[in-house]
């Protein structure tokens, strides 16, 4: 297919996530891939990125998609042609400090015309953008895929790449895209990625159910991961990490769910607890940010199900502890980097 037919995709985010769906995407001959490099721009320009895949091959050097970006093209001023699909793959924190995401990748979007994918974890991640792009399907991106980089452009694949796609509800008044509109531009999206014939994601008619399901691992694993920086293969060969913090945690997000209307399977659980290949050493993201001295994602995979916890009456005492001691991290972190200055302030009863 010539470059003029492909679907113009730009990808905010090249760590694994997104470097795994750049390949893909090329691989499959359908897409033109822009992908916005930051903290790796440099090596990835030089030497491209290198890439140890279970589906993809195992030795694959110097990869370039069709372009290395290093900052968010703005659409109208360079006067480009529009994307019609914006992939957001970058970790969400929104309790960092301005501009946010949707404020930054604004240049980009062209009203009306680029979908919006966010393949990240978490709940309410779509409210901003569904405010901000009123006009634009705003699609969800659950991903299940075993991945790390393991230094800048250098990335090792180990579990299946495995995704839903699906549109976000939304509850806000505003005017909104057509559902068709959307729902097409998700399957449309399934099909571009699928097209390399080498993984398969799927179309995802119920993004909510989705969501929480996903919730199941990451607030348990991650959160435990985050706080003991241990693999899921030695949590369970400890047993009580998980009798005593992941099952209750897991167990606690499964009643969450439901209580919001989602539909979990009944022992969705215990095929998250063992979903790790124990051999393999797998420390879930939360880890291996805490491990590189980054900040966590705590607010979308903790701190909204406790809040929706509160919200719906359910209790939650674990998720409760686990949100308490990576706020501690979280805290930590942000001092560090000088995002957070230890002083009081005046209606600190504690002082
Ligand atoms: C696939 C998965 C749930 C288990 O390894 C995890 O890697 C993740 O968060 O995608």
């Amino acid at each position: 297919m010539s470059i003029a037919n492909k679907a113009r995709v730009l990808l905010i985010g090249s760590g694994s996530v997104g470097t795994i769906a750049a390949h893909a995407l090329e691989a499959g001959r359908k897409a033109a891939v822009s992908i916005v490099c930051r903290s790796n721009y440099d090596v990835v320009k030089r030497e491209g990125f290198s890439i140890d895949s279970i589906e993809h091959g195992r030795d694959i050097t110097n990869f370039r998609p069709t372009e290395i970006l290093k900052t968010i093209p703005d659409v109208r001023k360079e006067n480009l042609q529009p994307y019609d699909y914006l992939v957001v793959t970058t970790k969400n924190i929104p309790d960092l400090p301005p501009p946010s995401i949707h404020d930054l990748v604004a240049p980009a979007v062209t009203p009306s015309v680029t979908s919006i994918l966010l393949l990240q974890n978490g709940l309410n991640i779509e409210k901003p953008f569904q405010n901000a792009f009123p006009r634009n399907p705003i699609l969800s991106g659950v991903s299940l895929i075993g991945s790390r980089q393991l230094s800048p452009g250098k990335v090792l694949h180990t579990g299946r790449d495995k995704a839903f796609v699906g549109v976000f509800p939304s509850s806000s008044p505003q005017p909104k895209p057509p559902i068709q509109k959307s729902e097409l531009q998700a399957r449309r999206f399934v099909d571009l990625y699928n097209a390399s014939g080498r993984v398969r994601w799927e179309y995802d008619a119920d993004v909510l159910s989705t969501r929480w399901r996903k919730l199941v691992y990451n607030a348990s694993f991650n959160s435990i991961a985050a706080i003991l920086q241990m693999d899921t293969g030695r949590m369970r060969m400890s047993h009580f990490i998980i009798k005593d913090l992941i099952r209750p945690a897991m167990l606690e997000i499964m009643a969450i769910a439901r209580a919001a209307g989602a539909v979990l399977e009944e022992d969705v659980h215990e095929m998250f607890i063992r979903i790790d290949d124990a051999d393999k050493a797998y420390l879930p993201s939360m880890g291996q940010d805490v491990m590189r001295g980054n900040l966590i994602e705590l607010e979308t995979i903790v701190g909204e199900p406790v809040r929706e916890a509160e919200r719906l009456g359910v209790p939650a005492p674990t998720l409760r502890v686990l949100y308490s001691l990576l706020r501690g991290i979280q805290l930590k972190t942000k001092e560090a980097k000088g995002l957070w200055e230890a002083k009081f302030d005046d209606d600190n009863p504690y002082r």
